[in-house]
């Protein structure tokens, strides 16, 4: 096994979830386990490949995301909520090319409905089949990437619990083209505030990671693969044990751009487990209250823009 995550060295790995040998204990699970975890403490992240998502389903799911992007701006800021990070974001000249748009349950009939009539009134099935369609296999990978995370911890009799306290949040990203003597810059460098995000790219690249060492990495768009992003929450769970991934969007094609988010946040409070505290990693979090810190975020500039805002509202 040592040699084999040797190979993944200096690259993000990458790990095939359609593996039918992929089975929990078996020795490919093993392995993968240790990728994944290799991938998350070194650059945050990890490719999944997962042909649960056929590439029908993915040109669907894109060709209703420019419908809803197609739609008129004030129709989009219809989509309000109280939950915090969840309303449309877009004309904002800090970020001109960005703009985004989103709703909580994707899986669930009710949410997508309701979601689908604040965005066409008289209803779209296409839409919301579309969506939850492709919500339900996130939902699976999500499910089994998460439980190898907690197994190559040593934490397994934890993860059934994580299930449950999670929900996926889908969002929907366009990026307009620049136009001449604007900057290309789509989205900054960051960090996501959610556990998990799932990105998932068509056709016009532009996602780059950052590395421990400076440098960018692009990540090319596949129909059949999903980049697996450790978000604060995560980090802060691991006892920084995962990086936050660090990543941004640069447009460099003459073309808007598409991309998918389904984000895990977690209901309740979460604790740094007593497996990943020992001298190396002395306890860095008090416990940490997911939806409380998503709402510190987007209401207090001081922890919004501080140099790492989880550690502000939780480091010890
Ligand atoms: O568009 C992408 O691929 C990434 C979007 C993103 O990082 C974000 O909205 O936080
Ligand atoms: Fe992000």
């Amino acid at each position: 096994m040592g040699s084999e995550i040797e190979e993944y060295k200096n690259m993000i790995p990458v790990i095939d979830f359609t593996d039918e040998n992929l089975k929990p204990g078996s020795e490919s699970w093993v392995l993968a386990c240790a990728k994944v975890r290799y991938g998350l403490e070194e650059y945050g992240c990890f490719e999944a490949v997962y042909d649960e998502v056929p590439i029908q389903l993915h040109n669907s799911v894109f060709a209703v995301a420019k419908e809803l992007f197609d739609l008129p701006i004030e129709t989009k800021r219809q989509k309000t909520s109280d939950r915090p990070g969840s309303n449309y974001v877009g004309q904002n000249p800090i970020l001109p090319l960005y703009e985004s748009l989103g709703f909580d349950n994707p899986t669930s009939y009710e949410a997508a409905e309701s979601f689908t009539r604040t965005m066409w009134p008289l209803g779209n099935d296409h839409f919301r089949e579309s969506v939850r369609s492709f919500s339900k296999p996130m939902a699976e990978l999500y499910e089994m990437a998460t439980r190898m995370v907690f197994e190559s911890y040593g934490l397994g009799r934890l993860h059934d619990s994580h299930v449950e306290s999670t929900f996926y949040r889908l969002r929907f990203f366009k990026y307009r083209t620049p136009e001449t003597n604007e900057t290309n810059v789509g989205l900054q460098t960051h960090t996501d505030k959610t556990f998990i995000t799932i990105l998932h790219q068509h056709e016009v690249d532009g996602l780059q990671i950052r590395t421990k060492d400076d440098q960018y990495i692009d990540v090319k768009p596949k129909f059949s693969s999903f980049l697996f992003i450790a978000g604060d929450a995560c980090m802060a769970w691991s006892n920084d044990r995962i990086r936050a991934c660090e990543h941004r969007v640069i447009l460099k094609e003459d073309q808007p751009r598409y991309s998918l988010g389904v984000y895990s946040l977690v209901n309740g409070v979460m604790e740094v487990p007593e497996e990943l505290i020992d001298e190396e990693f002395p306890l860095r979090y008090k416990p940490i209250d997911h939806l409380s810190f998503l709402f510190q975020f987007f209401t207090d500039d001081a922890i919004r823009y501080s140099a790492c805002p989880i550690k502000t509202s939780f480091g010890v």
